[in-house]
Formats: C-alpha cells, sequence, structure tokens
C-alpha cells in the first residue's frame, strides 16, 4: 500500500513541462473538494475534527450518500446545444448544475452533529470542471474537452455501446512518459489530476449522458464501465487514482462495478503490488512491442522497466483468481508479423489474461501506421490458435480525436495560439 497514499494531497505535484517549466498555478482554486476524498479519508477528516471513530464512519457513509448517490439524480446538465467555446450539434451543455443541498440545515436533516459542521462545509461539493466543448463522432461517440478551476483542460470520451456505455477517464494534464506514438504523451506533464476531478469527470459525463437524446433512461444502456485510458499514467498519479476509484466504487456513492473499472498503465512494475492492495479495479497493461529492443524504441519507460521486470511483477502481484489486460498497439510492418505473435504469446505464457490488439490510430510519428485488414486478420489468428484469448479493439471517435492515444486536442490548440500570439 506504500504507494496508495490514505489522504487527498492539499496541493497536487508540482505542475512542470517536460523541460521542468512549471505551466499551471492552482492557487485560484476555490477550496478542496468532497469528492477528492473516499469514505476512509473524510472520516479520518471528521475524527480530527473532533468526532469519536463511530460518528465519523456513519456521518462520512451519510454524506457520500447524500452528495454523490441522491445529488448525482439532481445533477443536470445545463442548456443543452450551448457550450463555452462553441454549439455542437447534438449533446451539448454549458456545465452541470443542481447538486444536493449543502448547508447547516441539509447536514442536520442528514441526522449530523454540529461538532462536523465546519469541517464539512468548507468542502465544496459542486462539480469541479466546466464543459469546454462537446464534439460528437460519426459513431455516437463523445469526445468531452473539460475546464478545470485553474484554467486547466483535459478530455474524456463517452462511448456509447450496444449493451454498455463506457466513459474514458483522464488522470493527469498531458503525460511524461512520451510514448513514441501517443498525443498525450508528446503533450509532456502539465499537472496531476485529483480524486475529485476524475470523479467529476463522471458526473459530467453521467449527467450529459441522461440528458442525450435516448440516453440513460431512453433505452440506450447507462453509463456503466469506466477506462482509466484517457490523458496520462494513472501509475504516476496512483494515490488520487486509488482514492477516486474507491469513491466511485463505493455504493452509497457512485456504486460502479469493480469488475466494470479499467486502469491502465503503460508498465510501472513497482507499483503493481500496490495497486492490487489498494485500488478497486481490473488491470491493464500496455506492452505494444514483443521485445525489450522494439519497445524500447516507442516506450521509454521500457529502459527502466524491461519486459522480463514487468512479467516478474505481474507473476508475483497478480492475485489468485484476478486476470490481466494486455494491450497491444499493431503497427504496420514494426510489430505485426506472425513471429511477433508468437513472441507475445511467450511473453504471457502463464499469466491469466487477455489481449486486445489495438490498430494503431493516427499519432505523433507518421511512420507507426496501422496494419491492413488482412495483417491483422493473420496476426490475431495466430495469437488466438496459440492459446491467447484475443479481442480486437476496434477504434471510437478516431475523426473527432477521440479515439486510443490521441487526447490532446484543446491542448495543443492552445499552445499553437500562444506561440502565434
Ligand atoms: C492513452 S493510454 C492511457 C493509459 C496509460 N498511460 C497507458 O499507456 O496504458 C491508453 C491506451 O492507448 C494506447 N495508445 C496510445 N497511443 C495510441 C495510438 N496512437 N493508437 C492506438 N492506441 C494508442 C496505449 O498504448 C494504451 O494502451
Ligand atoms: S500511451 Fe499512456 S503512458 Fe504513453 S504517453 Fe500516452 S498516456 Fe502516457
Amino acid at each position: 500500500m506504500s504507494h496508495v497514499s490514505p489522504e487527498p494531497a492539499r496541493e497536487v505535484l508540482t505542475p512542470v513541462t517536460r523541460a521542468g517549466r512549471s505551466l499551471m498555478s492552482r492557487k485560484a482554486n476555490a477550496g478542496p473538494l468532497l469528492a477528492d476524498h473516499d469514505a476512509a479519508s473524510l472520516e479520518a477528516l471528521l475524527v480530527r475534527a473532533g468526532g469519536t471513530p463511530s460518528a465519523a464512519r456513519s456521518a462520512a457513509g451519510r454524506v457520500v450518500r447524500h452528495v454523490f448517490r441522491n445529488g448525482a439524480s439532481k445533477l443536470q446538465s445545463t442548456e443543452a446545444g450551448s457550450t463555452e467555446e462553441g454549439s455542437p450539434e447534438g449533446v451539448g451543455a454549458e456545465g452541470v448544475s443542481a447538486e444536493a443541498p449543502w448547508d447547516r440545515a441539509a447536514l442536520a436533516a442528514l441526522g449530523i452533529g454540529a461538532w462536523a459542521h465546519e469541517a464539512l462545509l468548507s468542502l465544496q461539493v459542486g462539480v469541479s470542471l466546466s464543459v469546454a466543448e462537446v464534439v460528437p463522432a460519426g459513431d455516437a461517440t463523445l469526445r468531452l474537452a473539460l475546464r478545470a478551476r485553474d484554467g486547466a483542460l483535459l478530455e474524456s470520451v463517452l462511448i456509447p455501446g450496444p449493451g454498455r456505455t463506457t466513459l474514458c477517464v483522464s488522470s493527469q494534464v498531458g503525460c511524461a512518459r512520451a510514448c513514441a506514438f501517443c498525443e498525450t504523451g508528446r503533450l509532456g506533464l502539465t499537472r496531476q489530476l485529483s480524486a475529485g476531478e476524475m470523479v467529476d469527470q463522471v458526473r459530467i459525463a453521467q449527467a450529459l449522458w441522461r440528458a442525450a437524446p435516448g440516453g440513460g433512461g431512453g433505452g440506450k444502456p447507462a453509463l456503466s464501465n469506466l477506462v482509466f485510458m484517457g490523458m496520462g499514467e494513472p501509475f504516476d498519479n496512483l494515490g488520487e487514482v486509488g482514492r477516486a476509484i474507491r469513491l466511485l466504487t463505493d455504493g452509497r456513492a457512485l456504486g460502479f462495478a469493480q469488475s466494470r473499472v479499467t486502469v491502465s498503465t503503460v508498465g510501472v512494475a513497482d507499483k503493481i503490488e500496490a495497486f492490487f492492495q489498494g485500488v478497486p479495479a481490473e488491470l491493464a497493461v500496455s506492452l505494444n512491442a514483443p521485445d525489450d529492443a522494439r519497445r524500447q524504441a516507442i516506450m521509454p519507460i521500457n529502459t527502466r522497466f524491461p519486459l522480463a521486470v514487468l512479467r516478474e511483477a505481474l507473476l508475483r502481484a497478480l492475485p489468485p483468481g484476478r486476470r490481466v489486460l494486455f494491450e497491444y498497439v499493431l503497427f504496420d510492418g514494426f510489430n505485426d508479423a506472425p513471429e511477433d505473435a508468437d513472441l507475445l504469446a511467450a511473453l504471457v505464457s502463464g499469466i491469466r489474461c487477455r489481449v486486445n490488439v489495438i490498430p494503431c490510430n493516427p499519432g505523433p510519428d507518421p511512420r507507426l501506421r496501422p496494419p491492413s485488414q488482412e495483417r491483422l486478420d493473420a496476426f490475431v489468428a495466430r495469437l488466438s490458435g496459440l492459446g491467447v484469448t484475443t479481442l480486437v479493439r476496434r477504434p471510437r471517435g478516431r475523426d473527432v480525436g477521440g479515439a486510443c492515444g490521441q487526447l490532446a486536442g484543446l491542448l495543443r490548440q492552445q499552445a499553437e495560439q500562444a506561440a502565434v500570439a
């Protein structure tokens, strides 16, 4: 558990670019968020405020139910069709408003004593992000550009499916890991997101989806699945990611099933054990190459954690009955030969897993292109033939820059405008 901090960070990690230059100030922020807490850290806060452990636990439980479960039904998107920066067709929202009442009377009505009121009312319960842009793709995917209280821009992607609706959540603004094929990696790291900012991506998406024609109760499946596969490397922000997921999966709060929440890591091997011990979610690991030489060429993380180290860490930490989802982005002529499927099968052998094969989306390096359908089919057939459970992840939202590895759009526009000015 050493990497999963029990307390919300009062100040996020120093925001720096890859060049080490400070980009963002959080001074403008209007105070700590209730959603930065899970029930356990809220309980600890209430003990510090003078409550007994049992009174604090009971009050924390009532508060998370009031704000995140009962309050969720009151969250609404406002002004459909109008956004801060434009009026996309279909779903649109200026913001998300009308949360649960939050004052002394509301707390008293919950049976929470006056001893806890000041500490609780110092926390903001409103959604901390505003909707900057909602961009619908041709395949019904929605790319959501969201603005934090300090002006930082981040993106989430809502992916409706026939049987389920999934939200792709960001864990950082940018990413420090610099994978050659990923637009987010090209940005460098701007700053960490807090747990509350991750929870608020979900709260906003839920409200927008409910308001969408046919969304939510209107016949389309409700938002039920979360994948931490948006901007950023979740294991580089594991304390906040863990706290967000504990709140998201708390039955009194947002109530997502652990089996429907997946965290994807680039392969930060020394945090895998902490993940399994402290985060109630499934694990995905991005492999993307079948040997060290090629992985190193496109993923700088491989220098620190080569494939053998990653494999060893997984074998050691994977709890009984659990399995890993391996992600393998397929690049034409680079890692998609039949012999590469053989190497990949050997790499994952002995690990309970599935492999998700992902045809590459256009990214920063024009030399990395998706394979032909024939090569994709041949690779999948070869891997499956070796006994590896293999699925193909079809690109969603590619036409609006919302597919895997493409999230960076608004941030890059902003940087380009700043360069011109
Ligand atoms: C954007 S990452 C975020 C999560 C985490 N940082 C990671 O790398 O696993 C989510 C997934 O997108 C994949 N990805 C990145 N760039 C891509 C691209 N251009 N085409 C297809 N998938 C890509 C990554 O390999 C990873 O499996
Ligand atoms: S693939 Fe993941 S780890 Fe690599 S740069 Fe993109 S977001 Fe970061």
